[in-house]
């Protein structure tokens, strides 16, 4: 996936300007800075639901959306959620069952393919979520502040299996969060973005991909380096020096 020069207006305003970013296969990305930085519009450019006013979008295949609310098909069950997405993918009917049931037990829902949204908590509904965006095999999948409207330990959980699933199945993740923490838990790279216009400022390489994530979020180098996308963050929230000047 790549993005060049990449710039995305609402109305008279542009929400993002002159974005450079490509995504390796393969490759977990996370993007984070300050509220209205144009996170969340360029994860929306990347699926195809804004469009760039300048610059090019190259994506070669589809797109998997992962969004904070699961937004499932309340009448069907986890399976037919899943389901739905893989018939929409052009999966023949007689496939999509077992298809499904392969995507539930790899989001750790083996097992629980029946049950409607209302018999699954948050936590459930999210991994039916990822499932059905990781139906249509895409070339990336999009993820906007997934975890955030969770419990904290369900936070945590979820963190560390879409980490084990990323890895194990080489998933190609652009990963959109305010918290640091969860940046660099994820992360192979963190993007910071400034705002007025969006942009990027900073580019974090994160060197634990190795590590297992129980031993990750105590170590001392991991703590360091959440303290430095926090410290990137709140720098790229600043009013620019020049405005800052000539308020003096
Ligand atoms: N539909 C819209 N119409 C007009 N302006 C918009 C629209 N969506 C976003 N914007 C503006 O574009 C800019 C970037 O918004 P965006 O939601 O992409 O930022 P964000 O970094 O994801 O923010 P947050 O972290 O608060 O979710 C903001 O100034 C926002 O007000």
């Amino acid at each position: 996936m790549e993005l060049h020069g990449v710039r995305v207006e609402y109305g008279p305003v542009a929400a993002v300007d002159g974005v450079d970013l490509t995504v390796p296969a393969g490759e977990f990305t996370v993007l984070t800075g300050p509220s209205g930085c144009g996170k969340t519009t360029l994860l929306r450019t990347v699926a195809g639901f804004e469009t760039a006013t300048a610059g090019t979008v190259r994506v070669r295949r589809s797109t998997g959306v992962v969004f904070q609310q699961p937004r499932l098909f309340p009448w069907r069950t986890a399976r037919g959620n899943v389901s739905y997405a893989l018939a929409r993918h052009g999966v023949p009917r007689a496939e999509r069952a077992v298809r499904a049931d392969a995507l539930l037990a790899r989001v750790g829902l083996a097992g629980l393919g029946d049950r409607r949204s209302w018999e699954l908590s948050g936590g459930q509904q999210q991994r039916v979520a990822i499932a059905r965006a990781l139906a249509t095999e895409p070339e990336i999948l999009l993820m906007d502040e997934p975890f955030s409207a969770l419990d904290a330990l369900t936070r945590e959980r979820l963190q560390e299996e879409v980490r084990e699933l990323a890895a194990t199945t080489r998933t190609t993740v652009l990963f959109v969060t305010h918290s640091a923490e969860e940046a660099v838990l994820l992360g192979h790279r963190v993007l910071v973005m400034a705002p007025a216009p969006g942009r990027v400022v900073a580019e974090v390489t994160v060197p634990f991909r190795d590590l297992a994530t129980e031993q990750l979020r105590t170590a001392p180098e991991f703590t360091a380096l959440r303290a430095r996308v926090t410290e990137l963050v709140r720098a790229a929230g600043d009013p620019a020096p020049a405005a800052r000047t000539r308020t003096a």
